[in-house]
């Protein structure tokens, strides 16, 4: 089973680890769904209104808390994301359950307002090549739009999630610098974001780039989120890491679907049925029916005519104790 064979690679190469009694992974890890944001809004193909507002009906069913529903962004930039109102209208939105949506600017924030929503997310980079292409602006001016938006949602109780793309590399850069990393979290920290998804846009990071860039973030780990794409397959690797750092939020695409339009090469984030296995493996609990979830992958991955990526199959579910016995020995 390749998520426990990749689990006991990291243990081999980082021992400490497998020990429970030196290591506290967390007792919950929320996940945050991103799929029908993330996940949709590179795909090529137009998906209908009707596709993505079942997604999200679909995704709130299965014990999921927050579901990242749509982008208040140009249309020109993301067409894919062009039916936002029309998602929000039709979905069902559950008690208990946040849908947050991107927002980039005030416009993208008037937009929202008019479908009452919750939550918003502003979304930097620690990036300032993939910041011009991906929002057209200066790391600096990025964060001044960012603070009027937040002005916005703090009159109007709605609550802001931040994220920093690029922690871990950028397409344009290269090599980033993890102490920008910091200072742009620590930005959108003290505007008023409650929380911050750390992005590995194109899932170049690797464990020991992991454990270094959470070393520069000097941010109460309560408060971060991982936001892996698995681009070389090691996004399952880093986030033990992670895990093991004392994040506990992480962000997920069921059967792995997305990317990134301005970052080539980036593929889906991790499949939530995944990181769901892992929490089964490191004994953390996710509130989250896991073969239901199964279904939603089955269910989007046919619609997008994509192979599903997610790893995790129900029969997996059965050897669960068995496999924790071989990791914990
Ligand atoms: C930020 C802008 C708008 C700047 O784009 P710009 O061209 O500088 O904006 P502008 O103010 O000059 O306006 C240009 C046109 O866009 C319209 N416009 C302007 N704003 C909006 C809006 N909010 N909603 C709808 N329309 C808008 C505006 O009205 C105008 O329309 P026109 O007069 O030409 O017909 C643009 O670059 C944009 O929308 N970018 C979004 C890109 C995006 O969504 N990227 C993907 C999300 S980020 C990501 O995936 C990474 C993440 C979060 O997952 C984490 C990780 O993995 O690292």
């Amino acid at each position: 089973m390749e998520i426990a064979k990749l689990v006991k690679e990291t243990f081999t190469k980082f021992p400490k680890l497998a020990q429970k009694a030196s290591v506290a992974y967390p007792k919950f890890v929320k996940v945050v769904e991103v799929s029908p944001r993330d996940g949709l809004q590179n795909e090529k193909t137009w998906v209908p209104t009707e596709t993505k507002i079942n997604l999200i009906n679909k995704l709130s069913d299965s014990g999921l808390r927050v579901v990242e529903a749509t982008s208040f962004v140009s249309e020109k930039a993301i067409p894919q994301m062009k039916d936002n109102s029309e998602v929000l209208a039709g979905i069902i939105r559950k008690e208990g359950i946040s849908y947050p949506v991107l927002v980039p600017n005030i416009k993208g924030m008037e937009s929202a307002l008019k479908q009452n929503v919750k939550e918003i997310a502003v979304f930097g980079a620690a990036s300032e090549a993939f910041t011009q292409k991906n929002i057209k602006c200066s790391i600096e001016e990025s964060l001044k739009r960012f603070e009027d938006v937040i002005a916005i949602a703090k009159r109007e109780s709605i609550k802001v999630r931040g994220y920093v793309s690029c922690v871990m590399g950028c397409p344009y850069e290269g090599e980033i610098d993890p102490r920008l990393v910091n200072t742009v979290a620590q930005k959108l920290l003290d505007m008023g974001c409650y929380e911050i998804s750390l992005g590995d846009t194109i899932g170049i990071g690797t464990p020991d780039k992991t454990y270094e860039m959470l070393q520069a973030v000097k941010i109460d780990r309560s408060i971060l989120a991982a936001h892996f794409h698995n681009t070389y397959n090691r996004a399952i690797q880093n986030l033990v890491i992670a895990l093991s750092e004392g994040i506990s939020i992480v962000d997920s695409s069921v059967a792995g679907i997305g990317g990134c339009p301005y970052a080539k090469g980036a593929s889906g984030n991790v499949p939530t049925e995944d990181i769901l296995f892992l929490c089964e493996l490191l004994g953390i609990e996710h509130g989250v029916d896991i073969p239901k979830l199964i279904e939603v992958g089955d269910y989007i991955s046919t619609e997008l005519k994509r192979e599903n990526l997610a790893r995790v199959k129900i029969a997996d579910l059965e050897n669960v104790q068995s496999y924790r016995n071989e990791l914990f020995q």
